[in-house]
């Protein structure tokens, strides 16, 4: 063999190695351990006693399909799936974090949550309440899960930082009991921020590249949810491609019907 092939198939082979060791430092999981000092989750009925106490204690808003505030109901109310198979339309937000090289964090939902346990997802996902007698701003309601789920201190978390993408209405039985219904609002935030999650909420996360994102998707070991999938398959990459200039692509004023998919 001539000097100069031998000498390409050399920095190919140090390329290909050095590649999946990158790979596989880059997209590590991370599962989170349950800490035993700390009192384990009481169930009641089967749900954890948490998640339960939120289903009835967090007020959502339900609104019309052009997101107009309507009134209130709990957020039991908002999910459950009557027997006409119709859920009360409310408002929620989805929130897709970046750090500063642009990898995005992927999360597992965990396996206490009432509505798609153990189903991968985007960071952040919840509603926006009706607290203090008004309707809580949706920068605000992201801000407060995310330290709430996440653990990323406020302070981490300017407001500016966000970029309100667009609105989409999605319905989706879920389980048959709890299911989805909701004009959701996804925001985008890129930042470098202290990650502590809360174990009741996630049981994994990791940031995956861009250029990782494609090939990790199939491997993993439970489904993805419905919205993160409908916002993937139609504008995830156009965005993630352009997240130094999310304003100029940003449709805030659009509600889109997305078609639902297979979620794995
Ligand atoms: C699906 C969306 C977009 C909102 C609901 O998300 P979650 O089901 O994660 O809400 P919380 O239980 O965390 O409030």
């Amino acid at each position: 063999m001539g000097e100069r092939r031998k000498c390409v198939l050399y920095y190919m082979l140090v390329r290909s190695l050095t590649r999946s060791l990158w790979n596989t430092v880059r997209v590590e999981k991370r599962t989170l351990a349950s800490e035993p000092s700390k009192p384990q989750p009481v169930e009641k009925d089967g749900v954890d006693a948490v998640q339960l106490e939120a289903l009835d204690r967090d007020i959502c808003l339900v609104v019309d399909e052009k997101d107009n505030f309507l009134g209130t109901a709990t957020k039991r109310e908002c999910h459950k799936v009557g027997d006409d198979g119709k859920i009360l339309l409310h408002r929620a937000f989805s929130v897709f974090l970046f750090n500063k090289r642009g990898d995005m964090l992927l999360q597992r939902r965990s396996s206490q949550k009432v509505t798609y346990p153990d189903y991968y997802s985007n960071a952040c996902c919840s509603h926006p309440l009706y607290l203090d007698d008004k309707a809580e701003d949706v920068i605000t309601a992201a801000r407060r899960r995310l330290h709430h789920e996440l653990g990323i201190p406020l302070d981490h978390m300017d407001p500016e930082l966000f970029t309100f993408m667009t609105r989409v209405h999605y319905h989706d039985p879920g389980d048959g009991v709890f299911g989805e219904h909701e004009i959701d609002h996804v925001l985008f935030f890129q930042g470098d921020v202290k990650v502590k999650p809360n174990s009741n909420e996630i049981s994994e996360y990791c940031f995956v590249p861009k250029s990782e994102f494609n090939a990790y998707l199939p491997t993993l070991e439970g489904p993805i949810t419905p919205w993160f999938n409908m916002i993937r398959r139609h504008r995830l990459k156009l965005w993630w491609d352009n997240l130094h200039r999310l304003k100029e692509l940003a449709e805030p004023d659009k509600i889109h019907k997305f078609m639902t998919e297979n979620t794995k």
